[in-house]
């Protein structure tokens, strides 16, 4: 039998004053998968992770986690209920420590506020959560350092640490291999899949289609707003799909052919 899945995106609608951001876009993510959210500049990726964490509200449509609506709910309570999102930009608290930045986020998952979170009582227990989440990501060596002094691809697996730290049953990852080199990008992507592993389902919205064909299971792919391409079992068939290939090449910038070109690359090296 198939497992009920963790997360169903329910016919979500966004809309922006006159301009519809997505567009009635359904998809289910099952428990333990890796899925893959692609698509060209401007498709919605960024748009659906923010209707799903709640920063932005959907106009139509339901969100569910774990069978359980979130509809109305605001940021801090899906994350309660176990969502966290790990952003693009990188903002790491400049003035304590690598670890104390993980333990922080640890402590933040079971109270209300930052503050409380500075004050809870067992800050071992925390730090031994960050510590372990440290581990995951692979900069266990960096803990005592600051992160202000810290190469972007040691700040990346820092934001990871933190959303994971909130012990979520559901991960979302914003392009987080976005300004690595492709050595960096590559043992990163190795480190989303080993977490994938050891048991944390995610959702990977990512340009380097080569890295998100190597190691998703499943692709949901946006192009303006709305799903394209077929629910297929091997994701490196979804780069043959003609409505993919369309709307990649079709807005013939330097970022989508690049798109295209390491998505082979990535289909020739899996
Ligand atoms: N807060 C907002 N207000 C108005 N329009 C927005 C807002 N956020 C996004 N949009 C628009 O919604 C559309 C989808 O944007 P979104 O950032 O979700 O795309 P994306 O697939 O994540 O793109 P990229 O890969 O370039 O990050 C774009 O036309 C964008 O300009």
């Amino acid at each position: 039998m198939k497992a009920a899945p963790l997360l169903q995106v329910d016919q979500v609608t966004v809309r922006f004053g006159g301009l519809t951001a997505i567009d009635k876009v359904s998809f289910d993510v099952l428990p333990g998968e890796l899925l893959g959210l692609i698509g060209p500049n401007g498709a919605g990726k960024t748009t659906m992770l923010r209707a799903i964490t709640g920063v932005v509200r959907a106009t139509e449509g339901d969100v569910r986690l774990a069978g359980e609506s979130l509809k109305g709910l605001p940021i801090h309570q899906r994350i309660r209920k176990g969502l966290a999102l790990s952003q693009q930009l990188v903002k790491p608290l400049r003035d304590i420590s690598v670890l104390d930045n993980v333990a922080l986020a640890a402590g933040a998952a079971r109270t209300a506020s930052p503050l409380q979170a500075l004050m809870h009582v067992s800050q071992e227990e925390e730090a031994r959560i960050g510590r372990e989440m440290l581990a995951l990501v692979g900069i266990a060596a960096h803990a005592a350092q600051k992160p202000g002094i810290q190469p972007l691809g040691v700040l990346k697996r820092l934001e990871m640490a933190r959303a994971l730290a909130l012990r979520p049953k559901l991960l979302l990852l914003d392009e987080p291999l976005a300004g690595l080199n492709s050595k960096e990008a590559h043992a990163l992507a190795e480190t989303i899949a080993d977490i994938n592993r050891q048991g944390t389902t995610i959702v990977l919205i990512e340009h380097n289609l080569g890295e998100v064909m190597r190691i998703c299971q499943r692709l949901v792919v946006l192009d303006n707003g709305r799903r394209i391409a077929k629910d297929v079992s091997d994701p490196r068939q979804v780069m043959n799909d003609p409505a993919v290939r369309a709307a990649y090449l079709g807005g013939d910038t330097l970022a989508e052919s690049q798109a295209m070109q390491h998505a082979e690359q990535g289909v020739r090296h899996a």
